[in-house]
């Protein structure tokens, strides 16, 4: 029987007859194991989550899942531990070893990270419990040598894990859990056939977890594919609980989003640390540039760069080293292609789709995505990346949406990036009325045509949630004063020099190889070479940029510029920064396979008109 749990809805009980709370008042309320409840109290957990706390009991009780729940709401735990806590119990009794657990997720950064917080939450119980990840890095022979430990948990995506089964290396007979990761995600992927291989090569009884913040047809597909029917936990945190997002949009030109952000950040009227997401990886340096001309220091996450050094960069972020990371979402317009044709928001489950109305409107605009995706799928670059969703990024205060996103579903996970685990966080999006389209040609990108389509669609969709997207409203008359400096510094950032800025960071991440790197943890002071947030400088410099004389600022100072501050956003809590886990990833329809490419071999400077 499918049995649907949502906040509103009684608990379900469990086959055992018992109730889940709404929430657990404890980890230790969930009857977990003292070696799990020692880990997640060395996380400073204090209670579960809402997902943990519904999610939790009925896994332990044998159910299959399928869950929702909002981005950063601590669903990794809410698969792990139950799976850690019946490996723990079977070996009380038996000392058989196999592979009882398979964690399927679409990217490798996500296996990576994946595999992170299981190594967190088995810290205390190391010896009994062995993870291990299979990565594209890997070869056929040291992925065999890793399963020949016999590994309790494997963490892969489909496809390396179907070649794994495929040529004996990984066993699946005895695997008694399957999770699946982002699944929503993971059919668009193109991991149909490797799921289906993997579908027909596992022992039955198997416990299935389909986990994700928004859920899509695809999952169906998933839960015929397994022949499951599982509980399902369509949560919303309570608003008391949801830390919550602060949503803001501003509308204005292509070359004001420049004027804005210079302003905003040199201004200081955004504090903490900012993810700035853009189209395209030419747009990641040509921001990158710009704010080079201000003496703004920021790092890059885009498809060229290393997976290694997107990781690290990650990981660095949420350490502190960087306040600033410009991200391009370039494999979210495939991911998402799909979902503006086939389900609006993208949520199946809730029934939140959008009306047909809509979606005839959004015809034209599927088929200007479909025609900016065949261009993007023509480039090469790692097909396995992604920022917009599954990263877990550490404390952010503000995402901005440079680029707004090609639909509401992204919008969603681009914004899940910050407010995680409770905290609160401050969303800003940049939004090009149609009249101000293709106006500035050097600072123009071809995403933003639909720019107010999209907003309307995030609009209802935020509104669906109870949340609003207000308008913020800049003196642009007090911003003015900067704009011959914007200009000039958009003058400095040309085609040439981003081009350049390109091959030079590709150049540079791949020296940050892993001995590098380790020749430069022995020798600390040279550490400013791993540094990803270096000057590229293929741009003229011009030293006076860097500084804001008083002249330019109105005549109550920065205070002048807008009413309020942006993104001063106190944390609720006090995060500790310890041991916590990152997930990269992102990429999209097309299988991906073990192939790892050369990013210099395959780095291809695009040549638009910009
Ligand atoms: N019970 C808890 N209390 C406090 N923090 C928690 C708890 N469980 C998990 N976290 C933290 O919450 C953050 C988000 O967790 P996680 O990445 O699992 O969220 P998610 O729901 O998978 O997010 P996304 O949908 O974006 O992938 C992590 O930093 C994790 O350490």
């Amino acid at each position: 029987m499918k049995r649907k749990l949502s906040e509103n809805d009684e608990p379900v009980p469990t086959a055992s007859g018992e109730t889940p709370s709404a929430k657990m008042a404890t980890f230790a309320d969930l009857g977990l194991d003292s070696r799990l409840l020692q880990a997640t109290a060395s996380q400073n957990w204090q209670t579960p989550t809402l997902v943990q706390s519904q999610a939790i009991p009925l896994a332990l009780d044998g159910c299959d899942i399928l869950a929702k729940a909002k981005t950063g709401s601590g669903k990794t735990a809410a698969y792990v531990l139950p799976i850690l806590q019946a490996i723990l119990k079977r070996k009380q009794t038996s000392s058989d070893s196999y592979t009882a657990a398979l964690i399927l997720v679409p990217t490798n950064e996500l296996v990576n990270q994946v595999t992170q917080v299981v190594e967190l939450l088995t810290s205390f119980c190391s010896r009994e419990i062995k993870v291990s990840k299979l990565s594209d890095k890997l070869s056929d022979a040291a992925q065999r040598a890793v399963l020949s430990d016999t590994p309790d948990i494997v963490v892969a995506t489909p496809a390396r894990a179907w070649h794994n089964i495929k040529n004996s290396a990984l066993s699946s007979d005895q695997l008694t859990h399957l999770v699946l990761d982002e699944a929503d995600l993971v059919l668009s992927y193109g991991y149909d056939e490797d799921l289906q291989s993997i579908a027909s090569a596992l022992p039955k009884g198997l416990q299935t977890t389909l986990m994700s913040a928004t859920l899509t047809k695809e999952v169906d597909t998933l839960k015929g594919l397994f022949r499951r029917n599982p509980s399902i936990l369509n949560l919303a945190e309570p608003e008391d609980d949801e830390g919550g997002v602060s949503q803001y949009v501003v509308k204005c030109g292509e070359d004001e989003k420049f004027l804005l952000i210079y302003c905003m950040i040199k201004l200081e009227l955004i504090k903490g640390k900012a993810i700035i997401f853009v189209s395209d990886v030419d747009r990641c340096y040509r921001l990158k540039l710009f704010f080079e001309q201000f003496g703004i220091r920021s790092c890059l996450l885009n498809s060229e760069l290393p997976v290694n050094c997107r990781v690290h960069a990650v990981e660095e972020f949420n350490r502190g080293v960087y306040n600033i990371i410009i991200a391009s979402d370039e494999n979210e317009i495939i991911g998402d292609e799909k979902d503006q044709t086939d389900l609006g928001d993208g949520d199946a489950v809730d029934g939140d789709r959008e009306d047909t109305t809509e979606s005839s409107k959004a015809k034209s605009h599927d088929a200007a995505i479909a025609q900016s995706s065949k261009k993007r799928k023509s480039s090469r670059r790692d097909k396995n990346y992604g920022v917009s969703r599954g990263i877990d990024f550490k404390n952010v205060a503000v995402v901005i949406n440079f680029d707004l996103p090609l639909s509401s579903r992204s919008y969603l996970h681009r914004i899940g990036r910050t407010a995680r685990a409770g905290q609160t966080g401050m969303a800003l999006s940049f939004v090009i009325p149609k009249d101000k389209y293709r106006k500035h040609m050097p600072t123009s990108t071809e995403t933003a045509e639909n720019d107010e389509k999209v907003l309307a669609r995030i609009v209802k969709q935020q509104a669906k949630r109870g949340h609003e997207v207000k308008p913020y409203n800049f003196d642009m008359k007090a911003v003015e004063a900067f704009r011959y400096r914007m200009n000039d510094a958009l003058r400095a950032v040309t085609k040439v020099a981003v081009r350049e800025a390109r091959l030079r960071e590709l150049k540079q991440e791949l020296l940050k190889s892993e001995s590098l790197k380790r020749h430069f943890e022995e020798n600390p002071l040279e550490v400013r070479h791993l540094r990803h947030d270096a000057e590229l400088r293929t741009a003229r410099s011009q030293p006076h940029l860097k500084h804001v004389p008083d002249y330019l600022l109105p005549k109550e100072g920065k205070k002048g510029i807008t009413p309020k501050e942006v993104g001063f956003v106190p944390f609720k809590k006090v995060l500790d920064g310890k041991g916590r886990r990152s997930k990269v990833f992102k990429g999209k329809g097309r299988r991906v396979g073990g192939r790892k490419s050369d990013p210099l071999r395959s780095f291809k400077a695009r040549s638009k008109n910009k």
